[in-house]
């Protein structure tokens, strides 16, 4: 299969890239904003078409939660109108589309994890324009699935365990919220999840994606030190209220993930397995 995977030089399209190496039946195009600006509808188009992209990984987004407050518009046009090009030319070329979503889609009022069937409720301006994404996606495109998932993190890019780490080196203090629950997500394990769908056939729909398990940011953080052998930074929970932030978080937003494992027949490791293998690789 073509596979276009647009967004390649962040997180997620890292992992997609290095996951290609164990996928070589496949061809890939591997693109950023400089090959292929998901907002540019003509080029989209066109390439799609020029190269008979048979599945598109949209791993491109705004993802900076505080600054989307003030850059509504920007942040509307590449989560939600851009995914919409990248649906329409799918459709237009019969190929299949992978959109990847998020936990801030949920308000966080829930208390039990959150299943596909929960009708979502943003608070905050990516979370809604994520939303609005997933339903131009799901609306233009009749083979397209949207992954929701949380917490990402990988040895690329800027992410709160690479923060965690280097705050935890340079301070002897750090105040961390633990009344938001979530679960963190290696990124390499949903490029993984990813290839699982594509190599097995894709099936429309939502889904929901993370490692195992619960945490709040206080414990992934006592976690990501201790992993670290970071011992000279003291870590202390904080109330939200504590942790003063342009842009609301959900509460809770633990996803749940039966639907994808069972789909796909995947199993998925335990957040603290996967947060070691990061470490490590980190440090090597
Ligand atoms: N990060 C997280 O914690 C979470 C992320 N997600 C979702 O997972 C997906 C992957 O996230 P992640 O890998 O962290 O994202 P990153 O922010 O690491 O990567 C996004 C990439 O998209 C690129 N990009 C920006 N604008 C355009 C454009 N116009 N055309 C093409 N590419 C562009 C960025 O380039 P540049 O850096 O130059 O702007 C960057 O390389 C996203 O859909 C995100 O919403 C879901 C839950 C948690
Ligand atoms: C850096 C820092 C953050 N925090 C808090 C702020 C926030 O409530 C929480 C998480 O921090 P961040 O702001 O780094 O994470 P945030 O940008 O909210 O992460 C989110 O990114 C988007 C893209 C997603 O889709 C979500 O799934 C989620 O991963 O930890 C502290 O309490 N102390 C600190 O020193």
């Amino acid at each position: 299969m073509n596979i276009l995977v647009t967004g390649a030089n962040g997180q997620l399209g890292n992992e997609m890239r290095v996951l290609s190496a164990e996928n070589q039946q496949h061809t890939y195009f591997f693109t950023d904003v400089q090959e292929l600006d998901i907002c540019d509808e003509q080029a989209i188009r066109a390439f799609v078409t020029d190269n008979r992209v048979d599945v598109i990984v949209n791993c491109a987004a705004y993802t900076a939660v505080d600054k989307a407050e003030d850059n509504p518009e920007l942040c509307d046009k590449l989560n939600h109108i851009a995914p919409g090009y990248l649906a329409a030319a799918a459709e237009a070329c019969g190929a299949a589309m992978i959109q990847v979503s998020t936990d801030y889609v949920f308000d966080g009022t829930g208390h039990i994890p959150y299943s596909e069937e929960v009708t979502p409720c943003p608070n905050s301006v990516y979370g809604s324009t994520k939303l609005a994404g997933e339903q131009a996606v799901m609306e233009k495109c009749s083979r397209a699935m949207v992954i929701r998932t949380a917490w990402l993190y990988s040895i690329y890019g800027n992410n709160f365990v690479k923060t965690m780490i280097r705050l935890g080196n340079e301070r002897e203090r750090l105040g961390v919220v633990f009344d938001q629950i979530g679960t963190p997500t290696y990124a390499n394990d949903l490029a993984r999840a990813i290839f699982a769908a594509v190599n097995q056939g894709i099936v429309p729909g939502i889904y929901h994606f993370s490692n195992e398990g619960v945490c709040s940011w206080y414990d992934f953080t006592v976690a990501i030190h201790r992993m670290a052998g970071i011992t000279s930074c003291k870590v202390s929970p904080l109330h939200t209220d504590e942790y003063p932030a342009k842009a609301p978080r959900p509460q809770y937003s633990v996803l749940d993930k039966t639907k994808i494992k069972k789909t796909f027949g995947i199993e998925i490791p335990h957040w603290e397995d996967s947060l070691q293998v990061c470490i490590d690789r980190l440090a090597q």
